[in-house]
């Protein structure tokens, strides 16, 4: 089956499904619960996450970690940047869905477009910057009230840069308008409510991933 359709001039990536939220909404448990089934199931799969492991990820996580705060736009590049070589490299995205393994990706441009876009001029940068990468087939939202998520990032040892509430609360509107605008480009979205137990969310990921991959 192509790997590739098209919707409204942007690239639609079968078998390329990423897993969006705020921090602490679940997408990491989720994320494995699925592959782990998958796999079980004999499917080749790939999972990965962004910020990645190669060179401009672990750089990212650690401005992050350390709470550098630098402008949203000198972020947007930095994503960007990663992103390139996770969908576009030797062994990335584009490779790997094109072989026929289902990619899992643990936040993709949808972040970029939530965390990145705190005023219309790094909108519009954020959106240039991203355009040209192909869109994934599914989104799959993780839909957990900021208050949850914070409890739960209560336990992590340390907060990253974006990890409080005023921020997540700006990031969760914006979710809602980017989650709209990439349905209307062809895209589909599992919106679950993250505050289910883990293996119910998962159930409910999988029936809906068997509707739309032929798993
Ligand atoms: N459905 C859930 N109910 C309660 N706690 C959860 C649930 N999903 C994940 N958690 C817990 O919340 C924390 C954050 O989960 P994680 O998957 O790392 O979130 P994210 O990757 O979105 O930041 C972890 O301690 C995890 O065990
Ligand atoms: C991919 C991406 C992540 N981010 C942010 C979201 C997270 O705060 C942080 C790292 O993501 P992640 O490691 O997934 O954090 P968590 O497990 O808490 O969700 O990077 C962006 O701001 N823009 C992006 O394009």
């Amino acid at each position: 089956m192509s790997s590739r359709k098209k919707s409204s001039g942007r690239t639609i990536l079968s078998r390329f499904v990423v897993f969006e939220g705020i921090d602490g909404a679940g997408t990491t448990t989720q994320l494995r619960k699925v592959a782990s089934s998958l796999k079980g199931r004999g499917h080749p799969l790939w999972e990965t996450r962004e910020p990645t492991d190669g060179p401009v990820g672990v750089f990212i996580r650690e401005c992050l970690a350390s709470g550098l705060s630098l402008p949203a736009s000198v972020y947007a590049y930095l994503f960007a940047a990663d992103r390139d070589l996770h969908v576009f490299g030797e062994d990335g995205v584009m490779v790997r869905v094109g072989r026929g393994e289902i990619v899992l990706c643990d936040r993709y441009l949808h972040s970029s477009l939530a965390y990145q876009s705190d005023s219309d001029h790094t909108r519009e940068l954020v959106e240039d910057l991203n355009h040209r990468f192909p869109l994934p087939e599914v989104v799959i939202y993780l839909d957990t009230p900021v208050e949850e998520c914070l409890r739960r990032l209560s336990s992590r040892p340390q907060k990253d840069l974006f990890e409080q509430r005023e921020v997540l609360m700006n990031v969760v509107s914006r979710y809602r308008e980017v989650l709209r605008a990439y349905e209307a480009e062809g895209g589909k979205v599992l919106y679950v409510d993250g505050t289910q137990p883990p293996d119910l969310i998962s159930r409910e990921i999988l029936k809906f991933l068997e509707g739309i991959l032929d798993i």
